[in-house]
């Protein structure tokens, strides 16, 4: 179905769409309105409205776009096909900026910092239907012109009818072999090729061979940061089930116990999520939880007991888990219900309030009396409760680099300076961290990010500092809770004892999160 009058739409009619939200398109070919402007669409198209707004809030508002785009669909009311448009329209435009931006650039007669900045967002809108998604051309221009038109004015809606004609003068192949022809830098054609900055590009290519892989996957990890991750559930252990969502059409998780795969829309229409038993979380980020749960302890020496203070007094034989950087919670929902059985209590700290009442809310499933929620710096733990606890998990403020996926603005927003700015924050929180674990006790770090700065640099520090402490196998600690076969995530240490673990979107399917195990001398 085309919606340009010429082929059986009226213009401001609502473009039909199919099951996935795509546009449909009778002919397959690339076809202009043959109507007078006077007769083309005025009104803006919902679904792109949603869009649009989304990149504005993003770029004028500094805006998380998962947080703006749900608040947008609803406002406009829009159904579950359109929904699936604009959330394919606004994430992929997002993410291939840096592509179309390129592209635009070949367009516009001008340079693009010169344009409206609502303008330019049009632009890569019109960009990604017309590059990216297979809406047909008439309808990607039509409709983009007419959202211009209506919620920015006319002389703009020519420049961008202009430009946008350009753009589909090529496909996306053809202009990505344009924008790199005369170039010979493998990272500026990667980053033009697959829509990364290039300080990331070269990032992700040091943190590939850091981790033991080699450079030549950068194409395949970005390709993979560029796919619009599926929805990964969780059903807490002993408290949510995943019947509801397979018989709702989910797979299976094929990496981790309890979990499933839901490709199906919005999961809030499912009980279980609701309850919070049944969670939306990656796979990486289960395999880490479940791998520090797992893995084999010391006893402790008698003189160990642990310090009682604000910690829950938990029975003689039982444990003491802490999350030292818990929020928004979803790993100390996961660790407080796997801890059920063990039976070990949680107190799961985050310093900054509103997201310490999100772990509360994440924790309300589980019993009651088996977790605190401490709100205050992770630094100070170690030294207010030494040799306190069983199991800690550090989940360290990071740059993300390894979720970019799932965040379709951040690759443009985070910048090399935050590296440095985090990096005394995640060596303290290690370090209260292994204050806070008793002899034979275990620390995992954990970052979603794969960034040499940020994993090994932080770890290898620690160690250094305290050589005493056994950096564990921690790729087998993975391997243990796989319920897909060996993760081949390990990179052994280079003193050769233990080994630290890094899982890819490109190959297991997960955010990059990595892993080290740290265990306290008896
Ligand atoms: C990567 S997130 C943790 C994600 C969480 N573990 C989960 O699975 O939902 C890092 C958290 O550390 C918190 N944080 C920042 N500074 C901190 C500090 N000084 N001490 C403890 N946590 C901190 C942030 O507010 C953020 O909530």
């Amino acid at each position: 179905m085309s919606d340009t009058p010429g082929a059986g739409q009226r213009p401001g009619q609502r473009p039909r769409r199919n099951e996935k939200g795509r546009e449909r398109n009778r002919s397959g070919e690339r076809k202009f309105s043959q109507s007078a402007p006077s007769q083309r669409t005025r009104k803006a198209d919902p679904a792109r409205l949603v869009a649009f707004e989304v990149l504005r809030a993003v770029a004028a508002e500094d805006a998380y776009a998962n947080l703006v785009l749900p608040v947008s669909i609803r406002k406009h009311r829009l159904d579950r096909r359109d929904a699936g448009f604009a959330t394919e329209l606004a994430y992929g435009a997002l993410r291939g900026q840096g592509t179309y931006d390129a592209v635009l650039a070949r367009c516009v007669d001008r340079p693009l910092a010169q344009l409206d900045p609502a303008v330019l967002d049009a632009l890569r809108i019109g960009a990604h239907q017309l590059l990216g998604m297979r809406v047909p051309a008439h309808a990607a221009l039509d409709q983009t012109v007419g959202l211009v038109r209506a919620v920015i004015g006319a002389g703009p809606a020519s420049l961008v009818n202009a430009v946008l004609r350009k753009v589909a003068a090529r496909d996306l192949a053809s202009w990505i072999g344009e924008l790199t022809a005369n170039q010979t830098d493998g990272v500026k054609i990667a980053s033009l090729t697959h829509s990364h900055p290039e300080w990331i590009v070269r990032a992700l290519r040091q943190s590939l061979v850091a981790h033991g892989r080699t450079v030549e996957e950068i194409d395949e990890l970005l390709e993979a940061d560029n796919a619009a991750p599926v929805v990964n559930l969780v059903a807490l252990p002993g408290l949510g089930s995943l019947d509801e969502a397979l018989a709702e059409g989910a797979e299976p998780g094929r990496l981790a116990e309890g979990s499933a795969y839901f490709a199906g829309g919005d999961v809030g229409r499912l009980a279980g999520v609701r309850e919070g038993t049944l969670r939306v979380q990656d796979t990486g980020s289960q395999l880490v939880a479940r791998a520090l749960a797992a893995v084999d302890l010391l006893p402790a020496g008698p003189e160990n007991g642990a310090v009682a203070g604000s910690v829950p007094a938990p029975d003689a034989g039982s444990e003491r888990w802490l999350d030292l950087c818990a929020g928004p919670g979803g790993k100390s929902a996961l660790l407080a219900a796997l801890g059920r059985s063990v039976p070990a209590t949680l107190v799961a700290n985050e310093p900054v309030p509103h997201r310490a009442q999100l772990v509360r809310q994440a924790l309300r499933p589980v019993d009651g009396g088996t977790w605190t929620v401490r709100v205050g710096d992770g630094r100070e733990v170690g030294q207010e409760e030494p040799e306190s606890y069983d199991r800690v998990l550090v989940d360290a403020p990071c740059t993300g680099l390894g979720a970019l996926r799932r965040r379709p603005e951040a690759r443009w927003r985070r910048k090399p300076a935050d590296l440095v700015e985090l990096a005394p924050l995640q060596r303290g929180l290690l370090e209260s961290a292994l204050e806070a674990v008793r002899p034979g006790g275990v620390v995992a770090y954990v970052t979603c990010s794969p960034h040499h700065a940020e994993t090994l640099a932080v770890v290898e520090d620690a160690l250094r500092r305290r050589p005493e402490m056994e950096l564990l196998d921690s790729g087998a600690a993975l391997d243990a809770v796989s319920i897909g076969g060996p993760l081949n995530s390990a990179r052994p240490a280079a003193s050769g004892a233990g080994s630290t673990a890094q899982l890819w979107p490109h190959l297991h399917g997960t955010d990059a999160m990595f892993l080290a195990l740290i265990r306290k001398p008896v």
